[in-house]
């Protein structure tokens, strides 16, 4: 597959984790050019690309607050606008919708409804758009049945500020809540998180460290404050992930309910690039989706360079079997053998 162009847009952070020069030569050996983009100049002297992989995030964050981003943004949503057979990994709409907790947690609430063969939940929880009255807010946790201890955090799901969360336990910990932030029940899964990363139309379950049971129910403790990077990384290791008390193990999530999970989320999202966190509730042993993210970190998933170049190229032969040139020719262009 010759003269493929594959364009990447990637924070610093993103970049290093994801080593990109190593999966840049990766490519090169299956005939796919991969180029990195420079947001700070105009793309259209970057191009052509026949599809862009980018993890915009940090970028779309930033520009409700920050005019460089705003303008970094508009570039690109020019660009694509003015190059529709640009594929891009994943749609910015699509992407946009992840970054709010209150858009992904609709989503998750919602999955119940069109998972209804598998015992797949997510947890309930309560939108805190402003700082309300403290009793109100209670209130509607009472209503909604939500009960304590509750996750507490941020509206904004993705970069630094998003991963500072919080426990808390009574409804005097309420007083800590700093809108707009959800309020998430707390469900106790054994301090074992699984990780499932998607690429494409394959999907990898990575096992992770987690956040320890507390006791169900208010209780006299004062709120704990946490960032969730030193919870449920590979080498995670603290109080908050080591359990008080010896538990039987829980069973892993079936693979067939992770499979019919990730198909619908595919759907629902319209998105190839994603990570969903799922608990398994020591109580109930419901698969119990906790978050989704964009363009993870893949860690822990060694096939995540074949499994990118794969879905790159099933996006490129797509391309070339809808492009019109291949309806003028008979039987349209031979598809490169994928050999992934
Ligand atoms: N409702 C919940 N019940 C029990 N534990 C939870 C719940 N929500 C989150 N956690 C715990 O807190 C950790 C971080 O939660 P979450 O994944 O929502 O944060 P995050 O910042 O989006 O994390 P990341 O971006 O690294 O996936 C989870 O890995 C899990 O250990
Ligand atoms: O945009 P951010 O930095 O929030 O993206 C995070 C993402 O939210 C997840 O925390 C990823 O962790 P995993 O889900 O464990 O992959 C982070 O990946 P990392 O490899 O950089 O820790 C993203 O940065
Ligand atoms: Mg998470």
């Amino acid at each position: 597959m010759s003269g493929r162009r594959v364009g990447f847009c990637l924070s610093d952070k993103k970049r290093r984790r994801m080593n990109l020069d190593a999966f840049a030569v990766f490519c090169e050996g299956h005939g796919v050019e991969v180029v990195e983009i420079d947001l700070t100049q105009p793309l259209a002297h970057q191009g052509p690309f026949d599809i862009i992989v980018h993890k915009l995030s940090d970028v779309i964050v930033d520009a409700e607050h920050d005019s460089q981003s705003q303008q970094v943004l508009a570039n690109f949503q020019s660009y694509v606008s003015a190059h529709p057979s640009t594929v891009l990994l994943d749609p910015l709409p699509a992407m946009k919708q992840l970054l709010d907790r209150f858009a992904s947690y609709h989503i998750m609430s919602e999955l119940h409804k069109t998972l209804r063969d598998w015992d797949i939940c997510s947890p309930l929880y309560l939108v805190i758009h402003s700082a309300g009255d403290l009793p109100s807010i209670q209130q509607a946790l009472m209503t909604q049945g939500i009960s304590f201890p509750l996750i507490c955090k941020t509206r904004v799901a993705h970069g630094s500020l998003s991963h500072e969360m919080s426990l808390i336990f009574s409804a005097g910990g309420l007083a800590d809540i700093r809108p707009p932030c959800v309020l998430q029940s707390f469900v106790n899964h054994g301090a074992v998180l699984h990780k499932v990363f998607v690429v494409g139309d394959r999907h990898f379950c990575v096992e992770r460290p987690s956040l320890k049971n507390f006791p169900s129910g208010p209780c006299d403790r004062k709120t704990i404050f946490f960032n969730s990077h030193q919870v449920s990384k590979p080498e995670s290791n603290s109080d908050l992930t080591a359990l008080d008390e010896q538990m039987p193990c829980l069973p892993p999530p079936s693979s067939e309910a992770v499979a019919a999970l990730v198909r619908e989320l595919r759907v629902q999202l319209g998105m190839a690039l994603f990570g969903v966190d799922v608990i398994v509730s020591i109580h109930t042993h419901t698969l119990t989706v906790i978050d989704i993210n964009i363009f993870p970190g893949y860690e822990g998933v060694p096939q995540f360079f074949s499994s990118l170049l794969s879905h790159i190229k099933s996006v490129l032969d797509k391309q070339a079997s809808d492009s019109p040139e291949s309806t003028q020719t008979t039987g349209g262009p031979s598809a490169a053998p994928t050999g992934l």
